[in-house]
């Protein structure tokens, strides 16, 4: 397997303040890589990092072509009144979307993600009104709807029940199944051990970088 996201001796500060210190690490097509560790490590700050929102103040990140990317954030409530249906709300990230109209090949990419994640039933209630287990497959379905060849999730799970986080890992193990490449923020370690393949465990001192099976307890 080919390295699909390579961290080359990465160093991000805020001002004087050092977060990462010179991590390197490679993220194998086809891994469903779990990120974990202390809080205020530093995980998120990788994760801009990786989407672009933050710089580096030293080292290199190469990334898949054209920077397609799927990003699911930790799960916040959205206002009830909400104007936009489920499956309005997963169009939004369709890649012609400087088109105003819904346009047939959109509605296509709609129909197949919206079957993917489970929420054909829904699609045209409120996204506002859903539960918070189908606001995160909304957001997956959105996140996917461009097939990028990676999706990260940034503790996406965190404050949904047992049910639903096995529900959205399910779905997001089946886009594994389908080649794309799962990076997972998580401090969920059972639930890590079980999706994941290898994993970054980030402390003040230092990172690991492992198989699964050698994930500490
Ligand atoms: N914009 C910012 N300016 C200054 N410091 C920041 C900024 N964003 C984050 N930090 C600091 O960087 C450190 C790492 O934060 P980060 O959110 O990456 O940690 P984390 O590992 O994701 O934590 P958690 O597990 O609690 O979510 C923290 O000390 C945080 O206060």
């Amino acid at each position: 397997m080919k390295p699909l996201v390579t961290i080359n001796n990465l160093t991000v500060a805020f001002g004087n303040h050092k977060i990462i210190k010179s991590l390197s690490c490679k993220i194998m097509q086809g891994d469903f890589f779990i990120i974990c560790g202390d809080n205020g490590v530093g995980k998120t700050t990788l994760i801009k990092t990786l989407l672009g929102s933050l710089h580096p103040q030293k080292g290199k990140i190469i990334l898949p072509p054209k920077r397609e990317i799927g990003y699911v954030p930790q799960f916040r409530n959205l206002d009830q009144e909400y104007p936009l249906s489920i499956r309005e709300f997963v169009g939004l990230n369709y890649q012609t979307a400087i088109i105003p109209w819904v346009t047939s090949k959109e509605k296509i990419a709609q129909n197949k993600i919206i079957e993917k994640t489970d929420l054909v039933k829904l699609q045209n209630q409120p996204l506002g009104l859903a539960s918070g287990g189908e606001k995160q497959r909304a957001y997956l379905a959105q996140a996917m709807i461009n097939h990028p060849p990676l999706l990260i999730l940034d503790e996406a799970t965190s404050s949904l029940d047992n049910f639903m986080k096995y529900e959205l890992l399910n779905l997001v193990a089946n886009f594994q199944k389908d080649g794309v490449t799962v990076i997972f923020v998580t401090h969920d370690l059972p639930l890590a051990k079980q999706y994941g393949n290898r994993f970054l465990y980030m402390s003040s001192s230092n990172y690991m970088i492992d198989s699964i099976n050698k994930l500490p307890k």
